[in-house]
């Protein structure tokens, strides 16, 4: 299926989704909950190492909740972590393709059950595959800060992104997910390798943010969508993993920097010490506050609405009953 039959499949969910579809959770939190130990260089993609069947139990948890899009496990994982790790590079890619697989398997399952349902109200859900930003490999908290020192060129994110792409796509996945991108560089190697590539899967880039201005390198979004919006690659741009209160505004500004598809899902609020591998209390929103935030971002335009870290299916079950209340 080539690049515009995947758009479609994508631009038909959203129609029946009511103009909006629900992008699923915190991942990591979900794994955390059910006493997963990802206090690790890995991070989440520790899990597939040692539970694949959690993985495919979270996954099942935020279909349940009315998660219409369900994103892989594969946020932090890559060949050269998991190399470090003592595993071989074949070792490494199957471990990527097996995170597409468990996702893969877990939406057939549930969709082979709900669909025999007569009256329900989910919908067929998509799999997109994670790219975590190279910060998220380096695992000291550089996603929120795209500081990645001067030795990282556009070539260097270029070769680090490659193989894992190339793997996840031979996966099949209906989407990519490039998530908690600090800066422009990486947001421009990102779209720059799905040409090279020649990628058929229609892809979402998202951005970090800690001042709900700019991106955390301090470039404008104008700047760091720029590369983006020539793209056919890209489906949508958005936010992901920044605080729910910068949402508003950031929708609003990127309304006015791009005809892309806005895709937005914010942590709960909390924030990451990298150091101590932790979430430090802070403002935190739940589930009530999320309900009312969504119906916001939808009357903005956002077109692709979830949660991420310390969020929960809870969370995704308010923002879905909210989204698809017709
Ligand atoms: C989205 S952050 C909470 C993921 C973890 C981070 N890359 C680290 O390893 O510290
Ligand atoms: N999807 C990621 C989080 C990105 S910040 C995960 O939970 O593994
Ligand atoms: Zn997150």
């Amino acid at each position: 299926m080539g690049l515009e039959k995947k758009c479609a499949l994508l631009e038909d969910l959203i129609e029946k989704c009511g103009g909006c579809a629900v992008v699923d959770g915190g991942f990591a939190t979900q794994l955390e909950i059910h006493g997963a130990a990802i206090n690790d260089p890995l991070w989440s993609a520790v899990s597939l190492i040692k539970s694949p069947e959690l993985i495919k139990r979270v996954h099942m948890e935020y279909l349940e909740a009315g998660a219409d899009i369900v994103v892989t496990s594969s946020y932090q994982a890559t060949i050269p972590g998991f190399i470090s790790r003592g595993l071989s590079i074949e070792e490494s890619e199957s471990l990527l393709q097996k995170s597409v697989e468990l996702a893969v398997e877990a939406r057939d399952k549930f969709w082979d059950k709900v669909s025999k349902v007569s009256g329900h109200s989910y919908n067929r859900a998509l799999v997109a595959a994670s790219i975590g930003s190279y910060g998220a490999y380096l695992a000291d908290g550089s996603e929120y800060s795209g500081n990645y020192g001067e030795d990282v060129s556009l070539d260097k994110l270029k070769d680090f992104h490659r193989r894992r792409l190339q793997v996840l796509v031979e996966a099949g996945p209906d989407l990519l997910a490039f998530e908690t991108i600090p800066n422009k560089l990486e947001a421009q190697a990102c779209v720059e390798l799905l040409e090279e590539e020649n990628v058929q899967i229609p892809a979402w880039i998202c951005f970090t943010s800690v001042d709900g201005e700019k991106a955390p390198s301090g470039e404008s979004f104008e700047e760091c969508l720029e590369p983006l919006n020539k793209s056919n690659n890209i489906y949508a741009v958005g936010i992901n993993c920044a605080p729910p209160q910068f949402i508003e505004n950031l929708i609003r500004k990127f309304s006015k920097l791009t005809k892309k598809a806005i895709v937005v899902y914010p942590n709960s609020g909390e924030v990451w010490d990298g150091k101590a591998k932790k979430w430090l209390p802070s403002q935190c929103f739940g589930d009530d506050e999320f309900e009312m935030f969504a119906t916001k971002w939808r009357d903005l335009g956002a077109k692709l609405i979830g949660g991420c870290c310390r969020t929960t299916p809870s969370t995704i079950k308010a923002i879905s009953r909210d989204l698809k209340r017709r």
